[in-house]
């Protein structure tokens, strides 16, 4: 049976990647979703962005709704101190497969824990099941018209302390207005805009990170 695009794009990392080289996982990623087959990954323009997001917030523990094939999972983790660890929530299991196999062959499943299931679902059981405190960074990337209810349901666990910090992609495509409208409305987050663009096109994109003030 044929296979999906998402293992082709697995298969041309663990063809002409370095294992244990995130970096090159990243690199491989776009070098073949800019140039064979387009795939919804963060990508490098808005990676760039998420890199200096995540370098700034230098979090103990990040968690990431939307995994896919595991882009950004690894784009992320390599910029983690030691000790430091990323959740990443992935609703689609094909997708978590891959993304699996794509985290190990980075090198950073010691930093990363993948886990399968609808953000809705998985959220309340970060506290007790996961043993999280509260979370120090999230990347949303998942469906857009859930980014506002988990950020409220975020709140509503106890999961967002003083400087949390939230990085939403795709805010202008697909979109996400319900979500800018909340964060940038709330006197509980400071926001602020990263005008980008789609991965791998032309087309104008953007990023909004929200500290929650508490
Ligand atoms: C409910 C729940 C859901 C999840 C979950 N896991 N994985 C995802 C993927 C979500 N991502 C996207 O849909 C997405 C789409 C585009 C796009 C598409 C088509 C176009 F033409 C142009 C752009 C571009 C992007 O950058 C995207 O991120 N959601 C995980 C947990 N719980
Ligand atoms: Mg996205």
């Amino acid at each position: 049976m044929n296979q999906s695009k998402e293992q082709r794009i697995l298969n041309f990392v663990l063809q002409n990647a370095v294992r244990g080289d995130p970096h090159s996982v990243v690199d491989t990623i776009d070098k073949y979703c800019s140039q064979k087959e387009w795939a919804m990954n963060v990508g490098d323009e808005k990676g760039k962005i998420l890199d200096k997001t995540v370098q700034e917030a230098n979090p103990s523990v990040a968690l990431e709704l939307g995994t896919y094939c595991g882009y950004s999972a690894v784009r992320i983790s390599r910029l983690l101190k030691a000790g430091a660890r990323l959740l990443t929530v992935e609703f689609n299991p094909e997708f978590a497969a891959i993304a699996k196999q794509m985290i190990e062959f980075a090198g950073v499943q010691d930093k990363v824990k993948l886990l399968e299931g609808p953000s809705e679902e998985i959220i309340p059981q970060l506290k007790k099941k996961y043993e999280v405190d509260t979370l120090d960074f999230v990347f949303l990337d998942h469906w857009k018209e859930r980014y506002t209810p988990d950020t409220i349901l975020l709140q509503e666990c106890n999961l967002l302390r003083k400087g949390s910090v939230l990085l939403a992609d795709n805010i202008i495509f697909p979109g996400a207005p319900d979500f800018v409208n909340y964060v940038r409305k709330s006197p509980h987050f400071q926001c602020t805009n990263y005008p980008s663009h789609l991965e791998y096109m032309q087309v104008e994109d953007a990023m909004e990170k929200a500290v929650f003030l508490g």
